[in-house]
Formats: C-alpha cells, sequence, structure tokens
C-alpha cells in the first residue's frame, strides 16, 4: 500500500520505517526540514535501538522517502497522523495545534479515495471533531477515517511496531468496515502471526490509548507509595515486588520503586486523560490520576532531598549524575526524572558533573549550566555523592572499585534500584536505595 506518516518524530519515524519493513512504500511528512534532510540521507534523528538499519535499508531501496511537501504526500492511499500531543503551557490539557494543522492542510489535498488514521494520543472526543473537519476541508474527496492509537515504548520502538501486543482500531459505524479492511491490508504480517485486532467505536479507541498509560502509571506510584512504608520499617521493596507479583493477577512489571515515571508520553498523558475527565464529571479518575501525578512529583524531590542530605555540611559540593534519559535505550530527556533532579541539584548550588551514554546532547540543549563528562568515571572525579538515575546496562555494571578511586566520598544514591546492596556496601560505600535496606 501507498502510506503517507505526518510527524516524523519519536513515534512517526519509527512507525514510517517499520510500514517500510512490512513492504509498503511508505512516506515521511515533517514541517522540519533539517529532519527531513537528515532522514532523506537515510540518517536516524534519534537514538532507538533498531531503526538506524531500516532507515539506511529503506531509503536506499527506495521504499522509504521523506518530504516536507503535503502535495506529495497526499496521494497516499492510508495517511496516519503521528504528530506530537503534548501538555499544554497553559493547563494540565493536551495541546491539539499540531494534530489541527495536519487536517488543515492535508484536508483540501486530498482528492481521490483514502483512508485517515490518527495515531497521535489525544483526548477522547477529538476524533470525531477532527473526522468531521476534515470533512468539510474535502467534502468532495471519498474519505473514510479512524484512530488507531500506538502502544510502543521507546528503547523497544522497533520490536513494538512490527510485533504489536494488539491493534486497536477505533471508527464510526457507518466507516469501520472500510476501515478495517485497509487495516487488515496495513497490519497483514502482524494479523497473521496472531495479534488481537480490537475493533470498536472512536471514543473506546481513543480511551483504550490514555487508559493503559494511566494503569502503567498507577502501578508506578502505587509501588513508590510501598516504597514509603517500607522505608519507614526498614523493608525491602524489591523484595515485596517480586512477592506480590507472582500472583498472575497483579503480575511483576511496572513494579519498579524509584524515580518515577517521566518521559513524553505517561506524564503528559495521565495529566490530559485527569484534565479530561474533569471535565467530562468523571471525578473518581480525575481524583485517581491526581494522586499518582503527586505521588510521582513526590520520588523526585525525595531523591533531591537524599542528595541534598549527603552533602550537607561539605563546602562546595559536588554530584556526580549517572543517567540523564527518561528510561534506558532511548536518547529522550522530555520530562525526565533524571534531569530534573539534576537540575535541581545544581540549582541548589551543587555542582553537578553527568554522563549519559545516549542522551547527553539533548541533555545539554535544555540544562547547559551541568556538566557533561565523558565518561561515568570522569563524572564521579571528586563526587561527594553518586546518583544512578537511569538503569542503562553500562551503568548497572560499574563496580565500587571502579567508582572507588575518582569520587570524594563514597556514598551511593540508585534512585532506580538497580545496583545489589550488598556489594556496594561490603566495598565500603554508604548506599541508599529507595524504599529498600
Ligand atoms: N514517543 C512515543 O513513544 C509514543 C508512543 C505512542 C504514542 N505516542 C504519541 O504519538 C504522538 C507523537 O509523539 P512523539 O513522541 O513522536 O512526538 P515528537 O514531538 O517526537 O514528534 C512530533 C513530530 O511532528 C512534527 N510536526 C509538528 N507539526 C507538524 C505538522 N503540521 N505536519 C507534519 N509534522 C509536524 C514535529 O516536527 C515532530 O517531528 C503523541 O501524541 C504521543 O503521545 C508517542
Ligand atoms: O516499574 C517501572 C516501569 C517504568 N518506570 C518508569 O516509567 C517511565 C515510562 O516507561 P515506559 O512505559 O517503559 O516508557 P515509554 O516509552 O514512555 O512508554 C509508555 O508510553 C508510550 C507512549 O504513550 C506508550 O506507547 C507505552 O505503551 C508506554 O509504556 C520511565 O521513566 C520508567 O523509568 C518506573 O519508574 N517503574
Amino acid at each position: 500500500m501507498d502510506i503517507a506518516v505526518f510527524g516524523t518524530g519519536y513515534l512517526g519515524v519509527t512507525h514510517a520505517a517499520c510500514m517500510a519493513e512490512l513492504g509498503h512504500e511508505v512516506i515521511g511528512v515533517d514541517v522540519d526540514p533539517a529532519k527531513i534532510a537528515q532522514l532523506q540521507k537515510g540518517e536516524a534523528p534519534l537514538y532507538e535501538p533498531g531503526l538506524a538499519d531500516l532507515l539506511r535499508k529503506h531509503t536506499a531501496s527506495g521504499r522509504l522517502r521523506f518530504t516536507c511537501s503535503y502535495e506529495l504526500a497526499a496521494r497516499a492511499d492510508v495517511h496516519f497522523i503521528a504528530v506530537g500531543t503534548p501538555q499544554r503551557a497553559d493547563s494540565a490539557a493536551a495541546d491539539l495545534t499540531q494534530v489541527n494543522a495536519v487536517i488543515e492542510t492535508l484536508g483540501p489535498l486530498l482528492t481521490r479515495p483514502a483512508v485517515v488514521l490518527g495515531k497521535s494520543t489525544v483526548p477522547v472526543g477529538t476524533a470525531v471533531q477532527v473526522a468531521a473537519r476534515l470533512r468539510e476541508l474535502a467534502p468532495s474527496a471519498d474519505i473514510g477515517f479512524g484512530w488507531n492509537p500506538e502502544f510502543l515504548r521507546e528503547g523497544t520502538a522497533v520490536e513494538d511496531t512490527l510485533r504489536p501486543d494488539r491493534i486497536v482500531l477505533g471508527a464510526a459505524a457507518a466507516d469501520r468496515s472500510r476501515v478495517k479492511s485497509v487495516a487488515r491490508e496495513v497490519y497483514a504480517q502482524s494479523l497473521a502471526d496472531g495479534t488481537p485486532l480490537v475493533t470498536t467505536d472512536l471514543a473506546t479507541a481513543e480511551l483504550t490509548k490514555v487508559a493503559a498509560n494511566s494503569f502503567l502509571a498507577t502501578k508506578i506510584s502505587f509501588i513508590n507509595s510501598v516504597a514509603e512504608v517500607c522505608d519507614a520499617v526498614d523493608a525491602d521493596v524489591t523484595v515485596l515486588a517480586d512477592a506480590i507479583g507472582y500472583d498472575n493477577r497483579i503480575g511483576r512489571r511496572f513494579l519498579n520503586a524509584g524515580l518515577g515515571f517521566g518521559g513524553a508520553c505517561l506524564p503528559k498523558d495521565v495529566r490530559a486523560f485527569r484534565a479530561r475527565a474533569e471535565e467530562l464529571g468523571a471525578t473518581a479518575a480525575a481524583d485517581l490520576l491526581s494522586g499518582v501525578d503527586e505521588i510521582n512529583a513526590r520520588q523526585r524531590t525525595r531523591v533531591a532531598t537524599m542528595a541534598l542530605d549527603a552533602c550537607s555540611g561539605i563546602d562546595s559540593p559536588r554530584a556526580a549524575v549517572l543517567g540523564l534519559t527518561f528510561k534506558p535505550d532511548s536518547d529522550d530527556v522530555r520530562d525526565s526524572p533524571a534531569l530534573d533532579v539534576a537540575a535541581r541539584l545544581a540549582d541548589a548550588g551543587v555542582e553537578v558533573q553527568a554522563w549519559d551514554p545516549h542522551g547527553m546532547d539533548n541533555a545539554e540543549k535544555r540544562h547547559p549550566e551541568l556538566r557533561y563528562c565523558d565518561s561515568p568515571l570522569a563524572a564521579c572525579k571528586g563526587a561527594d555523592v553518586v546518583l544512578v538515575m537511569t538503569e542503562w546496562a553500562e551503568i548497572r555494571d560499574l563496580t565500587p572499585e571502579q567508582l572507588s578511586e575518582p569520587v570524594q566520598q563514597r556514598v551511593l544514591i540508585d534512585a532506580r534500584n538497580c545496583l545489589d546492596p550488598d556489594v556496594w556496601r561490603d566495598a565500603g560505600w554508604t548506599y541508599r536505595g529507595i524504599g529498600r535496606r
């Protein structure tokens, strides 16, 4: 099929490359000419395992193209909307400027029969309005419309797109069979592999996405709230999480206590869902999600306070921050708890020396006041406290022997509970985890 993908950010570029890998002819569209120029050369504009290979392979074969021209892209059979829906600057709600801009530009150019599928995460009710506006802008075009939310995770985005847990497809009753048959063609390989296809109305599809992210966020805030109790009584939240996780009804995943959730999705999706629930008068969801967000914010304050306590009484204190991205295997620092805490320490007068295997360029653009180092050992030079903020393999593999030499004081804050406390304590370090002895 001929597919156009609007927006070539973390979601769009991965979707475009994976659609090419599945055998489709794909054109990726963005309003950022520098990004498009890079993509046209087959280069990845961001770090995501497996993405660079797919971009190289499919731009070379000509199956995957990139452009700033909506006119070129308007000829496709299927149009995916994959632009950003960040939090609004003035409220907790989602900012739909980019989605609306795609529709306003694409709509008048649609002259042949086509299906438009939204992938971006949007507040419930958006899709109906977008469909209506599209049909106003293209009154004579034969357009099918649906919402096909995306569940990929950064760090495993390629694998998640090629082999998703499920495909969710929302459409109004009148559009449903057409949209479903197009989706069956687009995702033929995944469906042949047995991936469930959930077909529903637009509102349920939109809500499925924010409900999934809110549930994951709730799990994390739940375990972080239990970690606080563990701290109070000297219990160990990691053992507790293993123990409750053996219960299949609970499951062990997303029960890692620590610095809390960040990134471009969970925080803003929880807030946008809360804001929409409030608008709709659904106070139970709004109240629950306020608590989830508030507990999450507390984790960052908690870790910053632990680090400041470790530095108390020291003239010109220095902290080593290991890990800056919001999770491992990604260069994304959007709403990164690690970077947030690093910036707070710098604000409080601590000299911060930071290192991350892939996130330093992005971090430096946002926080040039931090000192960025070439290696974890360089970041630890003269440090009064070492903070492990992101559980990259390169950071988990560091040993007390390696870090003992450069540091000033052997104090370690394991903000992701990813190290073995006994190993560090046996080597003479003060080890502090989150809700963990
Ligand atoms: N990042 C993820 O892991 C992920 C996963 C699932 C869903 N989502 C959702 O997908 C959407 C995109 O997220 P993202 O992280 O890729 O955002 P992003 O900010 O990385 O990418 C958005 C891209 O859209 C481009 N853009 C803006 N306006 C445009 C326009 N009018 N026409 C064409 N391109 C335009 C921007 O230049 C940018 O490259 C969001 O709704 C997000 O919630 C993201
Ligand atoms: O037990 C855990 C698991 C995760 N996290 C943190 O939670 C955040 C989000 O992690 P994850 O969900 O793995 O990453 P994302 O790439 O943001 O993916 C989420 O957001 C995407 C965008 O909506 C969705 O598509 C995915 O399904 C959803 O998992 C990160 O800061 C993690 O460090 C924890 O603190 N504890």
